[in-house]
Order: structure tokens, then sequence, then C-alpha cells
């Protein structure tokens, strides 16, 4: 399998090459030359796997000849092992259509430990066999940074600055973050909110001072590897509620659109998915983009749900490439005109094309609140955490067919978000002892204030490996 960025000029690279490159040199995001596909009876020959099998299944067709069958089912039995449940990524049922899918049973309690314990797996194996070290530069509302900490402190060969932004991030997510005390582990807080830290992220990979002193990579969903590991659970949850013989929708909390990109990965792949629901808070330029073409960056508003408070969606870049024909210059193009002006028109196409499978909805603060009520209050005290109340609101709010199965994705424990979940439901969870007493340990951070420069600076004085 060859991958190529959605802005068309940079050269195509194998699965270990995208992995350890992250961004493509010519600013665009990796996506495969063609998506793969399962027959009906492939997929569902995939029923009742256990979830590390099901994963190498799925994901061998990206991998390639990168890895060999056996050794990628052995990083997959590796990396789920950590999870806390069995079943990995299980589903509870709410009602008769809504169903959670739980994916916050790994060790930072956010579904980002699907992808990132096996990535940090996937850059030792790869590091090792082309004999060289990584500088991972991140960005994060508090979830990536966590789940990317956690999978790389004390690996060899790899070093992660993570960059948050101060004062957005719940008290947990901090913690989970700047508690981990490893040499090769860098936190930084920086003054602004994701966006901020995201460009940035994004500018040092195209900054040749940089790229020149390290070998940069990426842990954020900027890295192809991240989506291929979250394609997985679509699979999981919809053989478990009756497909290939029957279509599913999924309701999915979305802020950066890498989680609801990898539901239409898994439905380019062949899996029967009805809708993919892409639910926001009030950052809402997802749902503006779907509802009337106006992709419009504005500025970030804090909400209940943080980890999504983002007006700058990286990984509808993805999406756009897709249905535009895969045209990298035109794309490359709309997306100069948005980096200049923060704001774009989709085109018909585009509009067309994503309307085929994708629907959207919004939810506020009120909203989020009553849903994280009626979870705890009609459905046998279900506790849900702000993000996935934001799909439950949209999957229970748009009109579905008969017989369609609802799945909301829940991105994250409750106890992470315990504060807001109590002050909508009386009931405050507590952690899980999987984490530890992590409010007893040393927190250590770098507060930067002072915009690129500074992070820039403090990246190249700090790196601990050189290219
Ligand atoms: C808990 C939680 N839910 C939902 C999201 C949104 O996911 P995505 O950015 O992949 O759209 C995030 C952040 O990425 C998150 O941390
Ligand atoms: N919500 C995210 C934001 C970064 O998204 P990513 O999926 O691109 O890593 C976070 O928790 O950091």
């Amino acid at each position: 399998m060859r991958y190529v960025s959605t802005r068309g000029s940079a050269p195509a690279l194998d699965f270990a090459g995208v992995t350890l490159a992250g961004l493509a040199p010519d600013g665009g995001l990796f996506v495969p030359e063609q998506w793969p596909r399962f027959s009906h009876e492939e997929i569902a020959a995939l029923r009742g796997l256990p979830y590390a099998t099901l994963a190498a299944r799925i994901m061998q067709p990206f991998v390639g000849d990168c890895l060999t069958p056996e050794r990628l089912q052995e990083l997959c039995e590796e990396a789920y092992g950590r999870f806390a449940h069995v079943a990995v990524t299980p589903l509870t049922q709410l009602d008769e259509r809504n169903w959670l899918l739980e994916l916050f049973h790994g060790p930072t309690l956010a579904f980002k430990d699907v992808a990132l314990q096996l990535l940090g797996l996937l850059f030792e194996e790869f590091l090792a066999l082309e004999d060289r070290a990584l500088t991972v530069v991140g960005a994060t509302s508090g979830d990536t940074g966590s789940a990317a900490i956690d999978a790389l402190a004390n690996r060899d060969r790899v070093e992660i600055f993570m960059l948050h932004p101060a004062g957005r991030v719940s008290d947990v997510q901090r913690v989970q973050m700047t508690t981990v005390l490893a040499p090769n582990v860098h936190n930084v807080a920086i003054d602004g909110d994701f966006d901020t830290a995201q460009a940035m992220v994004k500018r040092l990979f195209s900054d040749r001072d940089v790229t020149s002193a390290i070998n940069i990579g990426a842990v954020n969903s900027i890295n192809w590897a991240r989506l291929m590991a979250q394609v997985v659970y679509y699979f999981a949850a919809a053989l478990q509620l009756g497909a290939p013989e029957r279509k599913i929708a999924f309701s999915v909390p979305t802020g950066n659109f890498g989680d609801v990109f990898a539901g239409y990965v898994a439905a380019q792949m062949g899996l029967p998915i009805e809708r993919l629901v892409v639910a926001t808070n009030i950052n809402d330029i997802l749902f503006r983009a779907l509802s009337d073409g106006d992709y419009s960056a504005g500025t970030v508003t804090p909400t209940a749900a943080p980890s999504m408070d983002i007006q700058v969606s990286s990984n509808f870049e993805r999406l756009l490439f897709d249905l535009g024909d895969r045209d990298g210059a035109a794309l490359a193009a709309q997306m100069a005109g948005f980096e200049q002006t923060r704001a774009m028109r989709l085109t018909n196409a585009q509009r067309d094309g994503a309307s085929a499978l994708f629907c959207t909805a919004r939810a506020d603060a009120d909203d989020m609140a009553q849903a994280m009520r009626w979870a705890w209050e009609e459905c046998d005290c279900e506790a849900i955490d702000p993000h996935t109340a934001v799909g439950l609101h949209a999957a229970r709010m748009l009109e579905w067919s008969n017989d369609v199965p609802v799945v909301t994705l829940a991105t994250a424990h409750p106890a992470k978000f315990r504060d807001a979940v109590e002050r909508a439901t009386g009931y405050r969870p507590s952690l899980p002892p999987r984490v530890g007493d992590i409010f007893a340990r040393e927190e250590r951070f770098t507060s930067l204030s002072g915009g690129y420069e500074d992070v820039r600076k403090f990246v190249l004085d700090t790196a601990i490996y050189r290219a």
C-alpha cells in the first residue's frame, strides 16, 4: 500500500514511511492511494474474533508488506493487552435504539489510547529497523497528550514535546500529562487555544531549521496510523450488532474530524454504515460546513467538553480530498485560501458527497447536561462524560428509520470530566484504580507565552535526539 498527500506534491510513501513522517512535506495529510475493500463474506467472517485479531485483519491491507501478519498480530496483542476490558471496546445498550461504544478502557481513559498504544509500538519497531530516532511534536486539548505520553514515556529512540493550552484542559487531563517525569517527555503549556497549538505543530513540520536539526514526527491524527487503528472499533461494534446483514449508524463527538473520518474509512472498506453523525459542541465549524457549506473558523469558546473546543478540524482536509476527485493541486489552492482568510466555501461536489453519508447536529451547554442527566436517570445510572453527551444528544434528536441501531462513541471516561458530570447529575465518578495516585505526584511542565518562536527555540534547545 502506498500513501499520497492531500496536497498532491509530496512523494508517495509506504506505511512505515507515513508512520514516521506524520505530516507530508507539502503540508498535506497522507491518505492511502486507494481504499482496501472487504466483500460481504469477508466481513461476515470477521464476526466473533478477539479484538487484537480483528485489528490485525482490518489493518493488514494498510500496513502492506511493512510488517508480516504474524508481527502485526503480536503488536496488536501487546497494545490491546493493556486495556482494562477483555472486549477492549465493549458496547452498552441504553434503550431499544441507542448504544454506547465504550472507548475509554485504556490506560488514560479516552479513545486516543486505542490508536496510541499501537502507535508507540509501531514507532519502536520502525525506528529500530531504520536505526534512527524520532522527535515527536504534538498538540493537545487534553486527551491526545495524556495517551501519547503514556504510550511513549521511557521508550527508546523517541522523545515527545506536547503542547497543551494553559488552563483549558481538565485537572485530570493536565496531571495525566505533567506528572510523567520520564526524561523523553517534555510538557509545554502555551498561551492560547488548541488551534494555536495545532498550527504551531504544523508550522514546525515546514520549518527548514527544525527539520534539518531533528527528525520530526507526529502523534496527532495528522499521523495516518492513528486513524487506521480507529477504523477497527467501527467494525467491532457493527459486527456485534448484525453487520454486514444490517446497517448501523454512528454518532461521533467531533473536534478534529479524526474519529469520524475513521468511520468514513470503514464505510469505504465495505462496512454497511447507514449514517455518520458529526456531533459538535458550540465550536461548530463542522456543523456549519456540513449543513450549509460554510467552513469558516470563529474564535474558540471554552465548553464543558474541552477536548472538542476546536475550530480548525485538521482531518476535514482528508475528506475534502476524497470527495474532490483526489485533486491535490485543487485542494492545495483551496487550503491555501483557508489558511489566509480562515474561511472557505465547500464546492457542490464536496457538499453532495458529504451528505451521502454524513449528517450533523450541534449541542450547547443545556443539551450536554440534559444528555448526561438522561443517561443517568433513564438508563440505569449510566454516567457519561460531556463529549459523549454531545454525541448522545445528536443520536437522540435525529430521526432514524425503524430498525437502525445508533451507536454513540463514548470517547472518554466520565471521571476524566468529573466536575461537569457532577454538575449535571449530582454524581461524582471516581477515577479507576489503573490511573493511580496522579494527584499526589509532582508535576513538571514548561510555560511558554511568546508564540511560535518561543516554542521553536524550546524544541531545538531541548531535543535529545538530532537528525
Ligand atoms: C474525549 C474526546 N471526544 C471527542 C474528541 C473529538 O475527536 P476528533 O478530534 O477525532 O474529532 C476528542 C478529541 O479529539 C476527545 O478527546
Ligand atoms: N481532542 C484532541 C485534539 C487533538 O486531536 P488529534 O486527534 O488530532 O490528536 C486532544 O485531546 O488532544
